[in-house]
C-alpha cells in the first residue's frame, strides 16, 4: 500500500520534511494514472521524493501495472540514477519529445510562478523538459518562495548556460550590455578544480542582476548573446507549485 503523507512519522530534519511533503502531494494531486504517459523527473534534492513517491506507487499492486508502464523522461545524470533507482522505466526526449507532465525543483519562485532555476546546474535539459511538458509541477520548500520578485531569496544570481569557448564574452556582455552586477563563471567547490561543466558539457555564469521586475524581458535579453544557451529564467511555465512549510504544512500556488 502506498503510504498515506499524514501516516508517515516525520523525518528529524524539518527540511527535508518541508520537501517530501510538497512532492509526496504533487505526484499524489497531479499524476493521472489512467491518461498519463511519458513523465518528466527534474534534478535537486526535492524531486529524490518525486521519484521516490512513483516508486511507491509502482510497488502496490493497486498502480503497478500502470506506473510499470510510464515512460521517465530525465533532465539530466542524477534524475536519471533516481529513476533506474526507484525501478522506473527510463528514456529520452529522443524517443519521446512530447511529455504528459513533468515535475521539478526551483531556486526562487515569484509571486507570478516565474522561476530561477539551474543552481543544480542542469539548466538546458531541465528547460526543454519542462517546455515540452502539458503541465509542469514545481515542488520546493519554504525557503523558494520569493516576497515578489525574483533574485530576493536567490542571490547567486541568474544562471546560464554558455558555450565554453564563449563563456569570457558573456560574463562581458552581461556586465556591460545587459547591467549585471556581476558575472561570475560558476567555479567547482571541491572535488575537482576548475569549472562546473554541466550534463551538455557546457559551462555556467551566474549573473547577479539583484531583484528582477521583469523576469520575462531580461531572459529574452540574455538569450540574444552569443554563446548563450540557454537562461534559467524559466518564463510562463510552472503550472502550480508546491511548497512544504516549516510547520509541516503545504501550501499549493496554482496560476
Ligand atoms: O534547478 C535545479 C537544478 O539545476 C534544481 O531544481 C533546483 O536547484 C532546486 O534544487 P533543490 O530541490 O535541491 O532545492
Amino acid at each position: 500500500m502506498v503510504p498515506e503523507i499524514s501516516q508517515l512519522p516525520r523525518l528529524s530534519d524539518q527540511l527535508e520534511e518541508a520537501k517530501r511533503k510538497a512532492a509526496y502531494r504533487a505526484i499524489d494531486e497531479n499524476i493521472d494514472f489512467e491518461n498519463h504517459k511519458i513523465i518528466g523527473i527534474g534534478s535537486g534534492s526535492t524531486v529524490v521524493y518525486v521519484a521516490e513517491r512513483l516508486g511507491q506507487y509502482l510497488k502496490d499492486e493497486k498502480y503497478a501495472s500502470k506506473v510499470s508502464q510510464f515512460i521517465c523522461i530525465p533532465t539530466g545524470f542524477q534524475s536519471k540514477k533516481l529513476i533506474l533507482d526507484n525501478g522506473l522505466q527510463l528514456s529520452n526526449m529522443e524517443l519521446y519529445s512530447q511529455l504528459d507532465i513533468a515535475f521539478d525543483g526551483a531556486d526562487e519562485v515569484d509571486y507570478n510562478l516565474q522561476l530561477i532555476k539551474g543552481g543544480g546546474g542542469c539548466l538546458f535539459q531541465e528547460k526543454l523538459v519542462s517546455s515540452n511538458a502539458k503541465k509542469f509541477i514545481i515542488v520546493a520548500d519554504y525557503r523558494k518562495k520569493s516576497p515578489k520578485y525574483l533574485g530576493t531569496n536567490w542571490v547567486q544570481g541568474v544562471p546560464i548556460e554558455v558555450v565554453p569557448s564563449a563563456y569570457v564574452s558573456v560574463c562581458k556582455d552581461l556586465e556591460n550590455k545587459l547591467g549585471a552586477k556581476k558575472a561570475v563563471l560558476r567555479e567547482c567547490k571541491g572535488g575537482k578544480a576548475g569549472p562546473v561543466v554541466t550534463d551538455n558539457n557546457n559551462f555556467i555564469i551566474d549573473a547577479d542582476f539583484g531583484t528582477i521586475e521583469d523576469p520575462k524581458q531580461l531572459h529574452k535579453d540574455i538569450k540574444l548573446l552569443v554563446g548563450v544557451i540557454e537562461t534559467g529564467l524559466f518564463i510562463d511555465n510552472a503550472a502550480k507549485v508546491y511548497f512544504g512549510n516549516e510547520d509541516g504544512s503545504v501550501e499549493l500556488v496554482s496560476k
